[in-house]
């Protein structure tokens, strides 16, 4: 059975993934027409903004999105069109944490992903290669399968392929032009094959050959929560350490530097920090305990649950920390907090360990001004709102400010608490900062991003992770 050409790709998500994936897939394939769908109105609106405004962001996207929209890459409500013309179906939809019924907080909601099936399975006219964009439990590609077998029409063959999506917020542009690695899992018939070089022929358009791995459908699935789960045990085991060195007086900077100076450990993502946060990591390895526990292997769940629970203490610890430092109360004390996005060069808030912080700051009766920027307002008074379901948003809003810079969060505090490893936070004014502050006057930095010595110099009592030295 020939390859199918590749023609029309309809994405179906215009979220994180969906819609930097297909931007960069229109811009690197002129010939192919891409249209991204969606069910929310006004993040289609946002995606098709005359200035440009769009809903995510992400370095480097509005100049992709900026050179194919209107070409070849379109945005739209439509979904059923998007799906009847297709030759090739991204499902790129949300698979958050699952939070009630069985498996309630771990296994993944796999509605949205159902009803996107469903729906192809009902307006499609034509045979079509379906892929698996979003992350989702081992064999979910086979219920895929059975929903659209059992619901289509003669003559319609659908063939179901996996492709999960590896970039980072911050750098997706970056990871999708040049990707370590593009995975894709078939069913390893005939028919699998074939529609497995159809993707692996969109890619080729500027993804290296022997950087495009094709394998079984489920080892593609697994694949994608293994690699999630080895990143996030990585920070879990260097903030472990991180604890042992403020305890002993070891530098954890320095004990990551030998440790990754190992060929085989390797120097990237050994970066102690309050805790990692993101859409996807702790979904992910809940998702893999469940999976293990659904399979009777609860010593391999308990060892996954461990990431998750080491950085839950993480967070925990540096909240400690920070009351413990100052004098063991926090009540009526004003706390900046730079930063609330759960990394850098984001605007997302996803599981921010920020969220954690004011949290437990607001808990101990401190006021909090956040600064951010790249956050909405709105979405911090959303997250803050569920994660303190019990209180009222207008007591909130008493105790927490939103300031417009990092010098005005700043002003007439106690403390600055470094939250998010935004850049800025190196390059400010930190004599500024100082002048405008309570005296002693307390850095936290949550990040490991400031140069302790230089703030002492200025006057700041500075404490980092995963150092046992003195304020
Ligand atoms: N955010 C990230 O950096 C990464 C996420 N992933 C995975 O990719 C998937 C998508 O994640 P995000 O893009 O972050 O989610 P998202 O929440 O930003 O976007 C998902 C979009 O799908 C839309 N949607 C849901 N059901 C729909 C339906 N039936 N028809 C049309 N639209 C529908 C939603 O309205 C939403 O805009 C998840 O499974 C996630 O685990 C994978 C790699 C990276
Ligand atoms: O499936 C996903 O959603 C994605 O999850 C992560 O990407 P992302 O969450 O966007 O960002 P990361 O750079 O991995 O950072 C995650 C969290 O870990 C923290 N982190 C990262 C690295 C490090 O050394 N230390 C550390 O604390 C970050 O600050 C952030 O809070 C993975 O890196 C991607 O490969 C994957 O596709």
């Amino acid at each position: 059975m020939a390859p199918v050409t590749v023609k029309k790709i309809c994405c179906i998500g215009a979220g994180y993934v969906g819609g930097p994936t297909c931007a960069v897939i229109a811009l690197r394939c002129p010939h192919i027409q891409v249209t991204i769908v969606d069910l929310n109105q006004a993040r289609i609106d946002a995606w098709n903004s005359a200035d440009f405004a769009i809903p995510i962001y992400e370095p480097g996207l509005v100049d992709v999105v900026k050179q194919a929209r209107g070409h070849n890459l379109f945005f739209s409500t439509d979904v059923d069109r998007a799906i009847q013309e297709a030759d090739l179906i991204f499902v790129s939809v949300n698979t958050p944490t699952k939070k009630s019924g069985v498996g309630a907080g771990f296994a993944a909601d796999l509605n949205y992903v159902e009803s996107a099936t469903r729906r192809i399975a009902a307006v499609a006219t034509s045979s079509k290669i379906v892929v698996e964009k979003s992350t989702v439990p081992c064999r979910t590609a086979e219920s895929m399968r059975t929903i659209l077998e059992a619901n289509s029409k003669a003559g319609c063959r659908f063939d179901i392929l996996s492709n999960p999506e590896f970039l980072a917020e911050g750098t997706a542009i970056q990871d999708l032009f040049s990707p370590d690695r593009v995975l894709i899992g078939s069913l390893q018939t005939e028919e699998g094959k074939s529609a497995c070089q159809s993707l692996a022929a969109v890619y080729a358009n500027w993804v290296p050959k022997e950087r495009i791995l094709t394998v079984g459908l489920w080892s593609s699935e697994l694949s994608k929560l293994a690699a999630n789960a080895m990143l996030a045990q990585r920070i879990s085991s260097i903030n472990a350490l991180s604890a042992i060195c403020e305890a002993t007086g070891a530098n954890i900077d320095e004990v990551a530097h030998a440790v990754g100076r190992d060929s085989r450990v390797g120097p990237k993502f050994l970066r102690a920090s309050v805790g990692f946060g993101g859409s996807c990591f702790q979904k992910d390895i809940l998702n893999l305990v469940y999976l293990s526990e659904s399979l009777h292997l609860p010593e391999v769940a308990a060892y996954w649950r461990q990431v998750v629970t080491m950085n839950e203490y993480q967070k925990r610890r540096f909240s400690k920390t920070v009351v413990d430092t100052l004098f063991n109360t926090i009540t009526g004390k004003n706390i900046a907090v730079l930063g609330f996005a759960f990394k850098a060069d984001t605007g997302d808030t996803r599981e921010s360990p920020a969220i954690t912080l004011v949290r437990d700051f607001l808990q101990e009766r401190a006021r909090v001004t956040i600064y951010d920027p790249q956050v909405e307002a709105a979405q911090i008074w959303l997250d803050l709102s569920e994660a303190m379901p019990n209180v009222p948003l207008e007591q909130i809003q008493k105790q927490v400010t939103l300031a417009p810079t990092a010098l005005e969060a700043s002003k007439n505090s106690e403390a600055v608490v470094i939250a998010t490893e935004w850049n800025e936070f190196r390059e400010i004014d930190w004599t500024a900062i100082y002048n405008t502050m309570e005296k002693p006057a307390f850095v936290f930095d949550g990040r490991m991003i400031l140069n302790a010595d230089e703030l002492r110099k200025i006057g700041f009592k500075v404490t980092t992770i995963g150092r046992g030295e003195r304020l």
